[in-house]
């Protein structure tokens, strides 16, 4: 294994990868129901207690092999990256929704996502902080123009018209302009009515990177 500015090369076989993913994406999701479930549960507190001693059981079971730290982004020379623990798109991580976006062509991508109780802020609506996480991250993919280059949030700025309700919701990004190492992304989340976040964005192709 070697490293490029974070950026590991790991020498995983593409179909190894396949059969990690296929185990490890339902775990995820089922993960997510869990953290859905344990807030919107009303069975009695006897019933969650039992309920903790099953998921220690479980915890102790993947902590029996672990990575040192967190798992980073990683690539091998058939191709492919991953990044299981993104916070936005991490196959692997249960706090990821996990978004999927779409890249219709270099500088310009959407996403469909479904938010439910996991990210609550004010009563019904989507935390202010985690519309932020996932602008940040599509404005970011798409400052990165179709993975060709690396892009770092310098400056982000949201306006945030109404609330965001929780349910479906759709987000798109485009690149409006650049200059030298700057590229200005501007994108927005809503509903079917439009709109509740717009965003604009500065991301730098970082020194070291070039
Ligand atoms: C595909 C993966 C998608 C990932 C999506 C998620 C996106 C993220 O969340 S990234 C994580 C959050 N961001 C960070 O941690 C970034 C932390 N900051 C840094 O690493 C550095 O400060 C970095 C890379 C932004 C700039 O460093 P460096 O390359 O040394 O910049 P530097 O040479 O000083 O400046 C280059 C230009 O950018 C401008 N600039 C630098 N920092 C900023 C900033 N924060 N905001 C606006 N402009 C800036 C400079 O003014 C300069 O402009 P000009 O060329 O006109 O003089």
């Amino acid at each position: 294994m070697s490293e490029f500015g974070g950026f590991i090369q790991d020498e995983v076989a593409n179909d190894e990868l396949d059969r990690i993913e296929a185990a490890y994406g339902p775990l995820a999701a089922a993960v997510r129901e869990l953290v859905d479930a344990t807030i919107r549960s009303t069975v009695p507190p006897e019933e969650a207690a039992l309920a903790l001693a099953e998921v220690e059981a479980v915890v102790k079971r993947l902590r029996a092999q672990q990575m040192p730290g967190p798992a980073g982004v990683r690539f091998n020379s058939e191709g492919r990256a991953w990044n299981w623990g993104n916070a936005v798109v991490g196959l692997r991580n249960a706090i990821a929704p996990p978004l999927e976006i779409v890249h219709v062509r270099s500088g310009l991508a959407h996403a469909n996502v479904d938010l439910g109780a996991a990210y609550e802020g004010p009563p019904g609506l989507v935390h202010g902080g985690a519309t932020a996480l996932l602008l940040d991250h599509i404005m970011g993919e798409t400052a990165a123009a179709a993975f060709t280059r690396v892009t770092f949030t310098g400056t982000l700025t949201m306006v945030y018209r109404r609330g965001t309700p929780l349910g479906p919701l759709r987000l798109d990004a485009r690149i409006d302009r650049e200059e030298g190492r700057k590229v200005w992304v501007v994108a927005s989340i809503g509903d079917e009515e439009g709109p509740t976040v717009e965003a604009e964005g500065i991301f730098i192709i970082p020194r070291w990177a070039t």
